[in-house]
């Protein structure tokens, strides 16, 4: 009796192992159509009119302000008392989607793209990139790359050290930076001996990673991602480099990248078109998506409650 249930069970095990194998194989003939590389050219942006976004020169006061107070009060002395500030305590714990609806209420004074909610703006940025069938970590960062703002509720002395467009501060205020260098006239580093000359207290080529960033939602959004998530240097780098316009996109500080940034600088440029261009779509409805990326966020934060 034992041996012919064995080959029963055996007989049985193998269909299924067969079946599981062809629903692996399937698996990843869906993947491979769906899964398309970072760096693969995308549709996404193709039917953008794309002179309708950042045009700061027509903004409204709003945004103008918000420039002039960021570009004064963001000085050498304020970034490096901001980290320590920073490094010293855990604000909250609460996991990605309570953040995100805790965010909900910030409205951006820096951004004249879009007035929707923060949860709304995450959530169209994973959306374009999930469409695109990009990868499912860069869909995820598309979702937390603003999550930063929570700053505001916490630490913040107003919206001028949490969002906004970011630049280096230690070297010369560069003129690509929105609304130039003559908009920093008022900051304390202005003309300033070692900090406003070209490379400041950086040498040439001694990496990013070395370079102090107007401290801001990126920044404060990296260094958590970076200690508390399994996501990869590229996600890092698309949170941590973002809103670094002037080095993105206008092509300042280059001569202080190393190797691995010119890597990251790829990255960057690819996640970008989904950040900004992805404002003009459809509102995704916040229920429907929910379950789909708690899972995600399960994927990559290995603890669900998150040190703020
Ligand atoms: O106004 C926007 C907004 O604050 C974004 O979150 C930031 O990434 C951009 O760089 C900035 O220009
Ligand atoms: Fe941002
Ligand atoms: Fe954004």
């Amino acid at each position: 009796m034992a041996p012919i249930a064995t080959e029963t069970f055996n007989t049985k095990r193998d269909g299924q192992a067969l079946e599981e194998t062809s629903d692996a194989i399937d698996e990843v003939n869906v993947l491979k159509a769906t899964n398309k590389d970072l760096y693969e050219a995308s549709e996404f942006d193709k039917n953008k009119d794309k002179t309708q976004f950042r045009q700061y020169e027509d903004a409204c006061d709003r945004v103008k302000n918000f420039y002039k107070e960021q570009h004064t009060k963001q000085t050498v002395a304020y970034n490096l008392k901001a980290r320590h500030e920073f490094h010293r305590k855990t604000r909250a714990e609460m996991t990605v989607w309570q953040a995100m609806e805790k965010l909900n209420t910030l409205i951006d004074e820096s951004d004249p793209d879009t007035s929707l909610s923060q949860i709304e703006h995450l959530l169209q940025s994973a959306e374009a990139i999930r469409r695109d069938g990009k990868p499912r970590w860069m869909q995820l960062t598309g979702l937390i790359h603003d999550l930063g703002k929570l700053l505001f509720f916490f630490d913040a002395r107003g919206q001028w050290d949490v969002v906004g467009d970011t630049f280096a501060v230690g070297c010369a205020f560069d003129d690509r930076i929105i609304y130039g260098r003559d908009s920093f006239c008022d900051n304390e580093d202005f003309g300033h001996e070692i900090y406003d000359s070209k490379f400041g207290i950086y040498s040439p080529g001694c990496g990013l990673d070395n370079v102090m960033l107007s401290w801001g939602h990126d920044e404060y959004l990296y260094h958590i991602a970076k200690e508390q998530s399994t996501l990869p240097a590229e996600a890092l780098a698309m949170i941590r480099y973002h809103s670094f316009y002037p080095w993105h996109n206008a092509g300042a500080y280059h001569e202080l990248m190393d190797d691995h940034d010119r890597d990251m600088l790829r990255a960057v440029k690819a996640f970008n078109p989904y950040d900004l261009y992805s404002k003009s779509d459809d509102i995704p409805s916040i229920e429907e998506l929910k379950p789909y990326y708690l899972e995600l966020i399960d994927e990559y934060f290995p603890n669900k409650v998150i040190k703020w």
